[in-house]
């Protein structure tokens, strides 16, 4: 089953590997074609109905397929209002041939010749709202002949994603659907699902298709999203360097909650970044690492403002802070990035908060997952994993394994010289970033792609440092290339 906004990212994904939606069209088409011969004989009469997007599109390659069947098209609209250039082209295929094609302008121009079958390709996937002249009579018409009707994607007017229809929509006897089943049309007798070509990577690697399920950010400060990061004491850099990388990613604001001890130089790195220190004065023991008696402040302060979390980066592996990171995640019921050290701990922690764990090779050994290099052969056991553990996790290798613990994905963006340190901070950032604005599989998986992307961009091989990856995660994105 796929939604019409995933496929509309998988046909993105198609693009950029090299199957522009020309070609995918010319697929659809085709099958559309291969279900009309299935349906009729030779030199029946097959009325095609063609809108003026991408669905009519399909209806005027397969058009060209049919030469022995005698074919009729109508155009719903005039050539000029085809509102795509895939679609535009392929009606001037048509035209330069010799097909009969009509035009119908306003609906009193549209009849029927009595058909041996009606091609139903006025609106698929694109359609918005209720049905609009002339398609509002056409779609009556043709439910009202008595020619069987063959709709190309979905029947006109109906909802691909929830099966509503709207008032006169199109009642067909077939669909020939692409790719995979449209939620909409579950319940439908005839359904043949076509294979178009998509390469199989367009929808299991992810890649900018993916960006598309970012919804627009707010234009409220707070509204794309606040980081937490409850990092630093042993190490300064990791916690400054996820928080960083999430204003680059789209956060408005960006908190470290850090010791003391290491509130001078987490401070110094940036002006950007709201440094908030615990254990201080009269305090001297616990300052230098998080300890028990600061996680209800934490707690609090994170809830309060439904700030996204980052916990981890730069914690260190004292008793005191591994206790007190095992009571953060106890008590906190929001949505947290959990990285680094914290990361051993979560699988003996009961609680309510939805993560996303960003694990490498060996954290993901101490999660109670495989210990290996290539963890795309692996994605089913750290799917299960991730089942387990009831939360997403994001498997950091050469070739990333994004899981919800149902499905998986994979993703390949990035360069070699990512294994610097630090690029895995700034991963944490990005992700927490997008947790603001998509579920936290999406925005793991978005995630993935924009921190390696960000990376390529800079261009910079084996000298690459993780503090430049700031400069190029908006770009990348903003899906920015490079050419
Ligand atoms: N996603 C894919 O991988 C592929 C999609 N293809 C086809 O592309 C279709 C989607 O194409 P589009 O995005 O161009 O959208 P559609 O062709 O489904 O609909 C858009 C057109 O319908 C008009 N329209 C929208 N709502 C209307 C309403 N309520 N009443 C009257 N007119 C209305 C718009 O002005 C526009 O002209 C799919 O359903 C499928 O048939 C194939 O061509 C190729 C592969
Ligand atoms: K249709």
């Amino acid at each position: 089953m796929i939604t019409s906004r995933r496929m509309a990212a998988v046909d993105r994904n198609a693009a950029a590997l090299g199957v522009p939606l020309r070609a995918l069209m010319e697929s659809s088409g085709n099958a559309v074609a291969r279900r009309v011969r299935e349906l009729t004989s030779r030199g029946d009469r097959v009325a095609l109905i063609c809108g003026r997007g991408n669905n009519g599109g399909d209806g005027l390659v397969a058009a060209r397929f049919l030469d022995d069947r005698d074919v009729t098209v109508q155009l719903l609209g005039r050539p000029e209002s085809i509102t795509t250039e895939i679609a535009r082209a392929n009606w001037d295929v048509l035209e330069a041939g010799a097909t009969a094609a009509a035009l119908v302008t306003d609906s009193r121009g549209f009849a029927l010749d009595d058909p041996d079958l009606i091609v139903d390709a006025m609106l698929g996937t694109g359609i918005t709202g209720d049905l609009r002249e002339p398609e509002a009579t056409v779609a009556q018409a043709i439910t009202d002949a008595e020619a069987p009707v063959l709709a190309v994607d979905v029947p006109s007017g109906v909802d691909p994603d929830t099966g509503a229809a709207a008032a006169g929509a199109v009642e067909a006897e077939h669909v020939v659907t692409f790719h995979d089943l449209k939620p909409g049309l579950a319940d439908h007798s005839d359904v043949t699902v076509a294979d178009i070509g998509i390469p199989a990577d367009a929808e299991g690697a992810v890649g900018p298709g993916d960006l598309a399920v970012l919804g627009a950010g707010g234009d409220r400060k707070g509204d794309s999203g606040r980081t937490f990061v409850i990092g630093g004491g042993p190490y300064t850099g990791a916690p400054a360097l996820a928080a960083g990388a999430s204003l680059s990613a789209g956060a408005d604001l960006a908190f470290v909650a850090c010791p003391q001890s290491v509130f001078d130089p987490i401070a110094g790195y940036s002006e950007d970044l709201i440094v908030q220190p615990y254990g201080g004065a009269g305090d001297e023991s616990e300052a230098d690492h998080l300890a028990p008696e600061h996680v209800p402040d934490l707690v609090e302060t994170a809830e309060a403002h439904d700030d996204i979390v980052i916990l981890g980066p730069g914690l260190g592996r004292h008793p005191e802070t591994e206790a007190a990171a095992e009571q953060f995640l106890a008590a906190f019921s929001g949505t947290a990035v959990v990285d680094a050290d914290a990361l051993a701990l979560v699988p003996a922690v009961d609680t309510d908060a939805e993560l996303v764990l960003t694990p490498n090779r060996s954290e993901l050994a101490a999660l109670g997952g495989p210990e290996t290099d290539d963890l795309v052969a692996q994605a089913d056991e750290i799917r299960e994993l991730a089942a387990d553990l009831g939360h997403t996790i994001l498997a950091k290798g050469a070739v990333d394994v994004i899981t919800d613990g149902e499905t998986h994905r994979r993703c390949g963006a990035g360069t070699p010289g990512m294994t610097v340190g630090g690029t895995g901070d700034t991963l944490a950032g990005v992700v927490a970033a997008l947790l603001a604005r998509a579920e936290p599989f999406e925005a793991a998986c978005v995630g993935s792609y924009v921190n390696g992307r960000a990376a390529e961009l800079l261009d910079r091989g084996d000298g690459l440092r993780a503090t430049e990856l700031q400069e190029t995660i908006p770009l990348a994105l903003e899906g920015g290339t490079d050419e």
